[in-house]
């Protein structure tokens, strides 16, 4: 019989492939920054984690020591006093800052993980794009937004390129490296060793909308939610239909509770105003109300399920 197991790849500074890039600076201290945050740190890179909260800077901390606990676990089982090592040098590589500006003078390489939300990703970067090194290479992680469009900000388009990253970022491997149609060979190559150097197996992608894994998986996670709001299953049985019957890890909808209910409305939306004949990216009235509701998913303790909060 098959087996679906989820590999974690562990990546200590003595094995990572050396990288180019020693200090990182990761902005935006949700559910994707934590995570890049702590690859490049697990990789012996300086990192600078930069929200525009101290809550979600300190819940950031937090949920990175107890993910590094837990890969320690695995990496160290035979040698607990290393592994404790391995989780205390990694979150000592990692400082944590509100100030964006600031935190890019020293970036080798900024990785952008805010909100999804073009204006809000443009005024960032034109900050930066004033204060950050020549040398540094600006990289979104957004999921849906058009990297071109996100770099038509900055001077430096040649160092302007998309780093995707996929939830939970520690544990899948797969990290979608994006050309904008300004993305130098040089900045290009420096990414994907990047990319290699925290662990992941990189793919290269034009700057099409959703990139590669999104553009299959949003449109599924939307049909399963509109398959539920219509009564056609109940979302239990939604999710162990494609559980079992198509062995996917997680449901469609607790995979839109994981991702965040927010991020797929935002995505959503997005497409839909650019592509308003597309079925597929439609509005869905439910997704609307949940998401009017505040209920997000497992950040918020309630989505599709509802969740113990952490
Ligand atoms: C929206 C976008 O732009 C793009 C996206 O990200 S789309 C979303 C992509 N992500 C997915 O599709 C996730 C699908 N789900 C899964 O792969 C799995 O359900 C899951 C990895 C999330 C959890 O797996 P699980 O088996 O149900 O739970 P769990 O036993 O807790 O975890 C499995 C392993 O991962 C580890 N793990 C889970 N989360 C972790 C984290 N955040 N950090 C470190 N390790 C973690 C656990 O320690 C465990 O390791 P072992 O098997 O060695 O003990
Ligand atoms: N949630 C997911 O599964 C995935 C999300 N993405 C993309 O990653 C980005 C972030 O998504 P999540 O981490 O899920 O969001 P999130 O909501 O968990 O975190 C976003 C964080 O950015 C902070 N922030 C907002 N504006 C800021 C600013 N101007 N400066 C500094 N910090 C700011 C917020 O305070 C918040 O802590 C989005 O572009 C999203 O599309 C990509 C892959 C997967």
């Amino acid at each position: 019989m098959m087996q679906f197991k989820v590999i974690v790849r562990n990546f200590s500074s003595s094995s990572a492939m050396q990288s180019a890039i020693k200090n990182v600076t990761v902005i935006g201290g949700g559910l994707m920054g934590s995570g890049i945050a702590q690859v490049s740190a697990q990789a012996g890179q300086n990192v600078t984690l930069v929200d525009v909260s101290n809550d979600a800077l300190a819940k950031a901390k937090k949920s990175i020591g107890t993910n590094l606990s837990r890969v320690a676990k695995k990496m160290y089982k035979d040698n607990p006093q290393e592994g404790e090592k391995f989780v205390n040098d990694s979150l000592g590589r990692i400082n944590t800052a509100t100030d964006a500006a600031e935190a890019s003078k020293s970036a080798d390489l900024v990785v952008e993980a805010i909100v999804e939300n073009i204006g809000v990703k443009h005024k960032l970067f034109k900050q930066l794009d004033g204060v950050a090194p020549s040398h540094t290479i600006f990289a979104s992680n957004t999921s849906s937004l058009s990297i071109n469009e996100i770099a038509s900000v900055v001077k430096r388009k040649d160092k302007f390129g998309g780093l995707h990253f996929f939830n939970p970022v520690p544990v899948m491997r797969l990290l979608e490296v994006v050309k904008g149609s300004e993305t130098s060979e040089a900045t290009y190559k420096t990414m994907m060793e990047w990319g290699k150097s925290v662990g992941k197996t990189c793919i290269t992608c034009k700057d099409t909308p959703g990139f590669v894994v999104n553009r299959l998986l949003v449109p599924y996670i939307c049909e399963a939610i509109r398959l539920y709001e219509r009564g056609d299953a109940s979302a239990r049985d939604i999710d162990i239909a494609m559980k079992l019957g198509a062995g996917y890890p997680m449901g469609p909808l607790e995979l839109a509770d994981y991702v965040g209910l927010d991020t797929n409305k935002f995505i959503l939306d997005g497409w839909h105003k650019k592509f308003p004949d597309q079925q597929l990216f439609k509005p869905i009235p439910l997704l609307e109300k949940l998401v009017a509701e505040g209920k997000l998913g497992v950040k918020t303790g309630e989505g599709f399920y509802k969740y113990e909060k952490k």
